[in-house]
């Protein structure tokens, strides 16, 4: 473990300087695009202006003859494309695969100026993020540059759940971790064959009325627990949590109600796999404006934060007033980069305090 003396120092003579926070930037959805297939990397001009992140996979779901075109693919794209405010993201193989060392060698050597975040795959515990982060610092003095290369970590393994608090504090380059339900489903030996999201099997039931009459049942979140305790582990270490893959695309309400579940619990996106989920996790993860409104209402009520005040016969005091920056916060970083969101909130804010 490093001192925390040393812990923002620069791991290589010449690497950038480490972020002392990480920047808060909008990050709904995390899109997810293969760049060895054509047909999605032809669809990357039109998609990157609707998504906050745009991510090229090179990890699971390409193919392993796949793999080479599939870096090259991202080299090219992100080499000619101008993302403006859309950040670029890649996942790196997994750090046991014969992939990986290349995908950083080449990602960072050739367009390391242009990459936000590296994604990586199936860390198990601190040692991971240190490896990544010694090289990531070598191969950014190499390249010349000036700002770090961020790391975000999939929670999918057995150890990296129960090394979560040190694998979100392991370095200032941690911006946030992603639940990975399938892998994490696997190695847990769960026995679920769907990629996150509820099943019926998972129920409490109604206790017996005495006579014969139907019991009825309720299905519960199979995620809660970890994505909860995801959730501590990032906020404790103020790097960002992530609800992750839902894989049945077509049906979109249960997705959207996965990620509902995921942005109530504190997590600020979640993986759109599919162009259809990217709508899905825009609309969930933006406050509605009826709350950002209340939000704004009640921090004007409250003026320096203190006291405690009724509102529409609601108790407010000094901890509600900070639930209520949480999402006025929120709302303004996303109206940042969202006319139509900015005019949405600002439209319901007037209403409200037209009424007062
Ligand atoms: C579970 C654990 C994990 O690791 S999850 C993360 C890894 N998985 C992924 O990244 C999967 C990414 N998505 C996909 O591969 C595809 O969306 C899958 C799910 C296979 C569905 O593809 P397909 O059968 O072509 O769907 P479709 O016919 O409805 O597609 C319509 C057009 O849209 C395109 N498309 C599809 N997905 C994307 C995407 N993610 N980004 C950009 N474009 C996409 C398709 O190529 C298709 O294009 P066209 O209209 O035929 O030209
Ligand atoms: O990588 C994601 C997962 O769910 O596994
Ligand atoms: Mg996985």
């Amino acid at each position: 473990m490093r001192s925390p003396k040393d812990f923002f120092r620069p791991l290589a003579v010449g690497a950038p300087q480490p972020v002392r926070e990480v920047p808060f930037r909008p990050s709904r959805m995390i899109h997810f695009f293969d760049p060895s297939n054509p047909k999605m990397a032809a669809k990357v001009p039109d998609i990157a202006p609707t998504v906050d992140v745009l991510l090229g996979n090179l990890e699971d779901a390409v193919a392993a003859d796949r793999k080479e075109a599939a870096r090259a693919g991202l080299v090219e794209i992100a080499a000619k494309a101008d993302f403006g405010d859309t950040q670029l993201w890649t996942r790196i193989n997994s750090l046991d695969s014969p992939w990986a060392l290349d995908d950083l060698l080449t990602l960072v050597g050739a367009v390391g100026h242009k990459l936000d975040v590296v994604m990586v795959p199936k860390v198990e515990g601190a040692q991971d993020i240190h490896y990544v982060d010694r090289l990531l610092a070598q191969l950014e003095a190499k390249a010349g540059l000036e700002r770090p290369i961020l790391v975000h970590a999939i929670l999918e393994t057995p150890s990296g759940m129960a090394n979560v608090e040190e694998i979100a504090g392991a370095s200032p380059r941690m911006q946030g971790i992603s639940l990975g339900p399938a892998d994490l489903a696997a190695s847990r030996r769960m026995k679920t064959t769907r990629v996150g999201g509820g099943h019926p099997g998972y129920l409490v039931r109604q206790d017996p009325s005495g006579d014969d009459a139907p019991r009825a049942t309720f299905q519960q979140d199979l995620w809660h627990y970890t994505v909860a305790r995801m959730v501590d582990a990032c906020a404790a270490h103020g790097i960002l949590p992530y609800y992750g893959p839902f894989g049945d695309i077509k049906d979109t309400l249960a997705c959207e109600d996965q990620f509902r579940n995921a942005f109530l619990l504190g997590c600020v996106g979640a993986w759109s796999l599919h162009p259809v989920q990217i709508a899905v996790a825009k609309r969930v993860f933006s406050p509605e404006p009826g709350e950002v409104a209340w939000a704004r209402r009640v921090m004007a009520a409250m003026g320096d934060g203190t006291g405690a005040v009724m509102i529409d016969g609601k108790m407010q005091d000094d901890a509600t007033f900070k639930q209520c920056r949480v999402v006025a916060e929120l709302a303004d970083a996303l109206a940042a980069r969202d006319p139509e969101l900015r005019a949405a909130y600002d439209a319901a804010t007037t209403a409200v305090l037209d009424q007062e």
